[in-house]
């Protein structure tokens, strides 16, 4: 117990050194030899100057890079976010919606998604003191401290509920919690025991830390606030959007273009709630959430508490790249830009195949044009779940059989290969701008053709290394046919070969 009570002492004096530096000549007087410094034994408090550490600068190519300092813990759902412990120090690299890109600088460097919520700027972390909890009563108080992770020792300071413009000080004494007024002087002092004031907190608190006694328990560490839900924000009040014109219309309802806030302009799909088991639509959503890429459609929120539903994503000002091709401004489109819209679709399904997602409906109609001849994907995720219902309750005829593989088509497989068929049938839209596939044939013989080994031929405005590609996507055994990384990379060499043949 003895070298217990001296180690828990050594620590103490490090630990209200470092955290009240500026309080150095009376610790000097308190402990005139001091301890040396040993990292282990500060705990929850460590002061280090972060910014300071050259292997936590921010990185070199990010010049709006900042520090932050993470505020809860934050387990990683997916590849692409990025655990955190509370206190962890990461550098901010972008900001998306409700989560940021950062890069953890403590422990093992990694880089992912985290919610914003979730970090506290490292310059604000100051004025933010860890003891300090505004608008927390007594009873709130009282049940934070007996949640864990908090324990014996585990200290805040909030307002007075009593008594405005003063405070109390809440501390866990084993299963209990005590409280403490901290009164005010007039001349802006602070007391617990009349006659020992202390010019502001800080100060009192350390005094405390070191005379524990008279509060009955030693302030051991700051409360850990508990973590705000993640991704609440997604759900948002409808009043926030308002519908302007309409864009088009799906099986599941109509596509407006709308105003988030009165401010940035959104697509927003209206979806009659009975078209969706609610808890089919949570699950769906936290996977449409974590997909990210500038290759897919962006979900920006959802309206899901009472009818109808919204799915509100980025605004696609040129509409579906089917009828866009076949417009005034798509039939202009040269052979160059036909490429780079191939291998815009092959570099966003590259994604989906990394993280095994299979599509099921890539087709032109699915996919959304931009300004400067932006494609993104759409229709994945959700509306994808939304189809899983009609495609396998109303036999084959709901599926889009001219852009589906054989093997879907026979026997319901769906893989990330028969996507890359579909592809192919997305490459020759783009060729013909915009034609239909298999024109003139319905939907049976188109099987009956195919099964046979009928394969469409090469559009006279299609040149012969694509047509070679989409005849690989159509190969009849579906391992046979490229993956979409291999896609991707064939199309983008051949665009840089075309590319710089022209300029
Ligand atoms: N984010 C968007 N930005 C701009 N236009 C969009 C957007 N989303 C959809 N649209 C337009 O609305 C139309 C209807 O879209 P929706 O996703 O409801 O149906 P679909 O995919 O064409 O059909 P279905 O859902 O039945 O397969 C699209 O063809 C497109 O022209």
């Amino acid at each position: 117990p003895g070298v217990e009570a001296a180690s828990f002492g050594a620590g103490m004096e490090q630990l209200v050194r470092k955290r009240f530096s500026f309080f150095t000549s009376f610790w000097n007087k308190l402990w005139p030899n001091p301890v040396s410094a040993d990292s282990s034994s500060l705990g929850y408090f460590d002061p280090d100057p972060v910014a300071l550490r050259p292997d936590l600068e921010p990185v070199p190519d990010s010049p709006s890079a900042s520090l932050f300092s993470a505020l809860y813990d934050f387990r990683a759902r997916s590849a692409e976010e990025l655990s955190v412990s509370r206190g962890d120090k990461v550098c901010v690299l972008k900001e998306e919606g409700d989560y940021v890109l950062a890069k953890r600088l403590s422990g093992e460097p990694a880089l992912g998604y985290i919610p914003a919520s979730y970090i506290v700027k490292i310059s604000e972390e100051t004025s933010h003191q860890p003891w300090y909890f505004s608008g927390v009563s007594r009873n709130e108080a009282q049940y934070l401290l007996l949640s864990p992770p908090n324990q014996h020792g585990s200290f805040l300071i909030r307002d007075s509920e009593s008594n405005r413009g003063e405070y109390s000080l809440s501390v866990r004494n084993h299963a209990k919690v005590s409280h403490f007024r901290i009164c005010k002087e007039p001349d802006g002092g602070m007391y617990i025991q009349k006659g020992q004031a202390f010019p502001n907190m800080q100060e009192l608190l350390t005094f405390y830390t070191v005379n524990w006694k008279v509060v009955q328990c030693p302030l051991l560490q700051p409360c850990i606030p508990k973590a705000p839900p993640v991704r609440d924000s997604w759900e948002r009040p409808r009043s926030e959007f308002i519908l302007g014109r309409k864009l088009g219309e799906g099986y599941f309802g109509e596509v407006w273009e709308g105003l988030w806030k009165n401010m940035v302009p959104v697509a927003i799909k209206v979806i009659k709630q009975a078209d969706m088991k609610a808890e089919d639509f949570t699950k769906e959503i936290q996977n449409l959430k974590r997909l990210k890429h500038e290759r897919l459609i962006q979900l920006h929120a959802v309206c899901s508490v009472g009818e109808p539903l919204y799915i509100v994503t980025e605004l696609m000002r040129k509409g579906n790249l089917q009828s866009y091709l076949s417009s005034l401004e798509g039939k202009a489109l040269r052979t160059l830009h036909l490429i780079s819209i191939a291998c815009q679709v092959a570099d966003g399904m590259t994604y989906l195949e990394e993280q095994h997602i299979v599509h099921r409906d890539l087709a032109a109609r699915n996919i959304l044009v931009g300004d400067n001849l932006t494609c993104k994907i759409a229709d994945f995720g959700l509306a994808r779940l939304l189809k899983d219902d009609i495609y396998s309750t109303s036999g084959s005829t709901k599926i889009p059989v001219k852009w589906t593989a054989p093997e879907v088509a026979n026997y319901h497989t769906y893989s990330l290969k028969s996507d890359v068929w579909s592809y192919g049938i997305l490459l020759y839209e783009v060729f013909t701008y915009g034609q239909t596939p298999y024109e003139g044939m319905t939907n049976q013989e188109t099987i009956q053709q195919i099964s046979m080994g009928y394969r469409l031929p090469r559009p006279s405005t299609c040149p012969p290394e694509i047509y070679c590609i989409m005849l690989e996507c159509w190969k009849g055994n579906a391992e046979e046919r490229p993956a979409f990384i291999v896609l991707r990379e064939k199309l983008c060499s051949l665009y840089r070969r075309l590319h710089s043949s022209l300029s």
